[in-house]
């Protein structure tokens, strides 16, 4: 087999996105968010393998700025539309794309990368912890009830038409990102896609509706939502799902769950994607009604050990070398030493000096968020211990108080 892997032409585009599309089935994504994508296409960060005039293989990266513990928005390659064609597969295809793009996210300084992952097996291999998690829930409104904080009722609520959501929801995300480890900051052409709402997604749902929250006419928050109607014989039992929900107060995000618990004709809430630390667990008086579920959501990368290990902020401070392994990407294979002054401020740097931790960078992308634990990882035989208590140092260190969390895919 000749093949041949290079970047994507312009004019090559719907070649390229018909390949990824057949890898996933074949089913065509809908004409608007097709558009979306192609609009946010980087070229010269997409390639292609080609076997004659065919594509076989695909992937390509958007250039984005990731949260970390501390607030800083780090430089990261957020990796996308990996896809190799079923005639072509365990070949080594993707192999020799992971090669090719992280060698290409080095040399343009980005110290991290990230993806979700159809199968949580893939990247592994690559170097790529699972470094978030989703929390979905399944809310029955009939039976939980919600208890709101004081100034909910100063809160107003009203419908937006999507245009004018658009902007209100990138502004309450924008001012949302630094607080929260693991959202991007992305650039134009991103606003749209949490609002594209083409029919065939909506399952017998309605349309998107988009609901602002405002005090004294600023937006404090929104959320974006369809509706299920369904009917039994003992009368109306639809369904909400939450596609979107932020706030920026606590009064605020009360008002917009307290809106839906209350939308007639429905008894159950649903919302897929929310942080594991949703402050809405606090608001209803019966956790076990709310069916919750986790699950794998954004995969990192440490492209830059130093770089990227520096960019964070700790809890407290600390004092540790590591030992790290990483066969894939060998620039970062070695000991490390990690401070961090009281203020959580830290140097990374190359040492000698003995290891009082040895990892993998696999699990240094796990736990770079804040959200996996150290300490769990060492229970999992995945971290070891070469010094007493280096584990608990740095398991303690390394907690976000926020729980990391990618609110909108990519
Ligand atoms: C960020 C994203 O876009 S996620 C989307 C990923 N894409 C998809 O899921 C679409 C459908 N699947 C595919 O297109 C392909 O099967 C891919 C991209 C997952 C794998 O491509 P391939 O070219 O077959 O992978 P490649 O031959 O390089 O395999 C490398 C190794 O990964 C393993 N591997 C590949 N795919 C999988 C998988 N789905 N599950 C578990 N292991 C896998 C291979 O067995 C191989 O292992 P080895 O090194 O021990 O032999």
């Amino acid at each position: 087999m000749t093949t041949e892997l290079r970047v994507l032409q312009p004019s090559e585009w719907n070649q390229w996105f018909s390949s990824l599309e057949l890898a996933f089935g074949g089913s065509q994504e809908p004409a608007e968010q097709r558009e979306q994508y192609r609009s946010v296409t980087e070229y010269e960060r997409s390639i292609g393998i080609w076997d004659g005039d065919d594509v076989v293989a695909t992937t390509g990266a958007f250039t984005f700025r990731l949260a970390v513990p501390g607030g800083a928005l780090v430089p990261a390659a957020g990796v996308t539309m990996v896809s190799v064609a079923s005639t072509h597969r365990r070949r080594g295809l993707l192999t020799s794309m992971m090669r090719r793009q992280l060698d290409d996210v080095r040399a343009l300084g980005e110290p991290i990368a990230v993806l979700t992952a159809s199968e949580p097996e893939i990247y592994g291999r690559f170097g790529y912890g699972a470094a978030t998690r989703q929390m979905s829930l399944a809310i029955d409104t009939d039976r939980v009830r919600l208890s709101v904080p004081e100034g909910t009722d100063e809160v107003r609520l009203r419908y937006a038409r999507k245009d004018e959501a658009v902007d209100a929801c990138e502004s309450v995300y924008a001012r949302l990102v630094p607080g929260r480890p693991g959202t991007p900051a992305h650039g134009p052409g991103w606003e749209r896609k949490s609002l594209i709402d083409p029919e065939s997604s909506r399952a017998g749902g309605s349309a998107l509706q988009c609901l602002l929250a405002e005090r004294d006419g600023e937006l404090v928050g929104y959320t974006n939502y369809h509706i299920k109607p369904d009917w039994d014989n003992a009368g109306p039992k639809g369904r909400i799902v939450v596609s979107d929900l932020a706030a920026l107060d606590p009064a605020a995000y009360a008002a917009l769950w307290r809106f839906l618990f209350a939308i007639d004709l429905t008894s159950t809430i649903e919302a897929r994607n929310r942080p594991t630390d949703d402050a809405v667990l606090h608001l209803v008086s019966d956790v076990r009604r709310c069916d919750i579920r986790q699950r794998d959501s954004l995969h990192l990368r440490l492209v830059d050990v130093g770089a990227a290990l520096e960019a964070r902020t700790y809890r407290g401070p600390l004092d540790l070398v590591f030992e790290v392994e990483d066969a894939f990407c060998p620039w970062n294979a070695g000991r490390w030493r990690l401070t961090a002054d009281a203020k959580g401020g830290a140097s990374c740097k190359r040492t000698e000096d003995a290891a009082d931790l040895a990892l993998s960078v696999r699990e240094l992308g796990t736990a770079y968020l804040g959200g996996e634990s150290l300490g769990s990882l060492a229970l999992a035989g995945r971290v070891r211990e070469l010094r007493a208590g280096a584990v608990a140092e740095a398991s303690s260190a390394f907690v976000s108080d926020v729980a990391p969390w990618l609110p909108r895919g990519f």
